[in-house]
C-alpha cells in the first residue's frame, strides 16, 4: 500500500517554514532594543522558572514555598516587562509565528520522509477468540462501551476478571490456551497487557488489544483507537497482524516501559496509590539529592549511564523530542530497546534541562539491544509497565524481535501516516535543504 507523494509539496511547506520564521525573527527586530531585551528576558525567565521548580520539588518549607514563588512569578514577569515596554502585542505575533514556522517544518519533513508503517499480514478471522476484560480499568470501560456483549456477538468467550481480589491473569490465559483459545485479547490495563501478551508469544498465537485501561500506551502505538475501545473488537472480524517486540526484564515481560529510580521507588510507597502528589513531594527531595533510594549505574550496550536519578528503558525508542509526538514510539518492531537517563544536579542543571532539551548534559538518549542495571543494594524498585516490583540486581532488560503477534482492525487511525509518530529530531538545516528543492538527510534522533 505505497503512498503517492507528491514532491513538491515538502519544498512547498518548507519554503512557508522559512518563511514564518524569518518573518517572526523580522517582527522581533522591528520592536527594536525593547524587543531583544524581551527576547533576552524569556530566555532568562525560563532559566529561572526551571531553577524555581528544581527548589520547589527538592526542598521542603519555606524554600520549597520560595522555589514555587520564583516558578510562577517568571514567565509572569516577563509577560509584564513585554507590556510595559509596549511590545506584548509584537511579542505574542513574533510567538505565533515561530509556532506556525515549527507546524510547517514538521509537516514538510514528514512529507519528505513519510513514516514507515509497520508491516501487516492478511489473516483469516479467529475461529475460537477468547478475550480477558477487567471492569475496573479505565473506569469502568469494559461496561460503558458494552464490551462484553460487542465481543461475544463477534463469536468471542470473554472471561470476565473478579477485581475483588488479585487474579493470576497469565494462569487464566494459560488456561484459555488449554482449552482451545486460537486468539488472546486483553480489555485493560498496559500491566494486564503485558502478562497474557507474553503467553500469546509463548504459544505463537495472536493477540488482541482493547483500549479498555486508562493510559493504553501499547494501544496508542499500535495505531488503535483509545477514545473508543469498542473499535478494537472490529480485529475480530476483519484484523490484519502486525508483528511487534516484546521487552524482557528479569524474567517478566513488559509491552511499554521499565522505570529505574525515583519514579519506581515514588510508586513504591504504600501511600501513592491514596495521594500521589503529596506522596511524591514528600519522597521527592531525599531521592533526587541522594539521600535515599539505591545508586544505580546502567550499561546499555557500550555506552554507561553513571548515578541516574530517574532511568527508563523502553519496548522500542520514544520518538525524537516533538512536542506533538512526545511520548509516542514510531513503531514498535524495530528490535532495539530505547534508554532515557536523567541526572540533574542543581538548579543550573534543570535551568540548562529546559532550554537545552536533550542536548543537556543531564539527559541521555540511546537504544540499545540490552540494559544492564547495578545497584548499591541487592533489590531494587522497578515499575514494569506501570507494575510496582521489586527485583533482584543487576536487573537486565532486553528485547524479543517481532515475538508477538498482534491482530489489529484494518482500519484504524494510527495507520494513517499523518496520525504516526516521527522518529527524527527537527533540524532547520534539513528544512532550508528542502526548501531549496534538495533532498532532506535522513539523520535519526538520539544519541
Ligand atoms: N489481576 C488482577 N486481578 C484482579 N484485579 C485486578 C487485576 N489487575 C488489576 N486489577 C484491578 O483493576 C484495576 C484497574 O487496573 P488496570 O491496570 O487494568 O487498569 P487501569 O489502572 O485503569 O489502567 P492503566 O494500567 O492504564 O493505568 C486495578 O486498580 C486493580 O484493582
Amino acid at each position: 500500500m505505497g503512498e503517492v507523494v507528491d514532491g513538491r509539496r515538502p519544498r512547498r511547506l518548507a519554503r512557508l517554514a522559512l518563511l514564518c520564521a524569518l518573518a517572526a525573527v523580522a517582527v522581533i527586530a522591528f520592536t527594536g532594543p525593547h524587543g531583544l531585551l524581551v527576547l533576552l528576558a524569556q530566555f532568562v525567565g525560563l532559566a529561572l522558572m526551571a531553577a524555581g521548580a528544581w527548589w520547589a520539588i527538592t526542598r521542603r518549607a519555606l524554600l520549597r514555598i520560595a522555589g514555587a514563588a520564583l516558578a510562577v512569578s517568571a514567565p509572569v514577569a516577563v509577560i509584564v516587562l513585554a507590556y510595559a515596554a509596549e511590545v506584548l502585542l509584537f511579542a505574542a505575533i513574533g510567538l505565533a509565528l515561530w509556532l506556525a514556522g515549527l507546524a510547517c517544518a514538521r509537516a514538510a519533513l514528514r512529507a519528505a520522509r513519510p513514516p514507515r508503517p509497520m508491516p501487516v499480514r492478511e489473516v483469516p478471522p479467529p475461529r475460537r477468540p477468547v478475550l480477558i476484560m477487567n471492569p475496573s480499568s479505565g473506569g469502568g470501560k469494559v461496561e460503558r462501551f458494552d464490551l462484553v456483549r460487542r465481543a461475544e456477538d463477534l463469536g468471542a468467550r470473554v472471561v470476565l476478571l473478579d477485581t475483588s481480589g488479585r487474579q493470576d491473569v497469565a494462569e487464566l490465559a494459560r488456561r484459555a490456551v488449554t482449552e482451545g483459545a486460537d486468539l488472546l485479547g486483553v480489555a485493560g490495563g498496559d500491566g494486564t497487557q503485558a502478562l497474557v501478551a507474553a503467553v500469546a508469544a509463548e504459544h505463537d498465537l495472536p493477540f488482541l488489544v482493547v483500549s479498555a485501561g486508562t493510559r493504553n500506551h501499547f494501544a496508542m502505538d499500535l495505531g488503535l483507537d483509545r477514545a473508543d475501545p469498542a473499535s478494537c473488537l472490529d480485529a475480530l472480524r476483519d484484523g490484519v497482524e502486525l508483528a511487534v517486540d516484546l521487552g524482557r526484564v528479569g524474567d517478566r515481560t513488559f509491552v511499554n516501559t521499565v522505570s529505574f529510580g525515583a519514579y519506581a521507588q515514588i510508586v513504591q510507597s504504600p501511600q501513592y496509590r491514596d495521594a500521589k502528589t503529596a506522596t511524591a513531594l514528600d519522597t521527592l527531595p531525599d531521592l533526587l539529592l541522594g539521600e535515599s533510594g539505591a545508586k544505580l549505574t546502567a550499561r546499555a550496550d557500550d555506552h554507561r549511564i553513571d548515578a541516574p536519578q530517574a532511568l527508563l528503558v523502553s519496548n522500542n525508542p520514544y520518538a525524537a523530542p516533538d512536542p506533538v509526538d512526545l511520548g509516542r514510539r514510531p513503531r514498535l518492531d524495530g528490535g532495539v530497546l530505547g534508554v532515557l537517563g536523567i541526572r540533574v544536579d542543581g538548579a543550573a542543571q534543570a535551568a540548562e534541562l529546559v532550554l537545552r532539551g536533550d542536548r543537556a548534559a543531564g539527559l541521555r538518549l540511546l537504544s540499545a539491544r540490552r540494559v544492564t542495571v547495578e545497584a548499591d543494594v541487592p533489590e531494587i524498585p522497578v515499575a514494569v509497565d506501570g507494575e510496582a516490583l521489586t527485583l533482584p540486581t543487576p536487573v537486565i532488560c532486553t528485547l524479543l524481535h517481532r515475538a508477538l503477534r498482534v491482530r489489529v482492525p484494518r482500519d484504524r487511525p494510527g495507520a494513517n501516516p499523518a496520525q504516526q509518530a516521527h522518529a527524527h529530531r527537527l533540524d532547520w538545516r534539513d528544512v532550508a535543504r528542502l526548501a531549496l528543492g534538495r533532498t532532506a538527510s535522513s539523520r535519526t534522533g538520539g544519541r
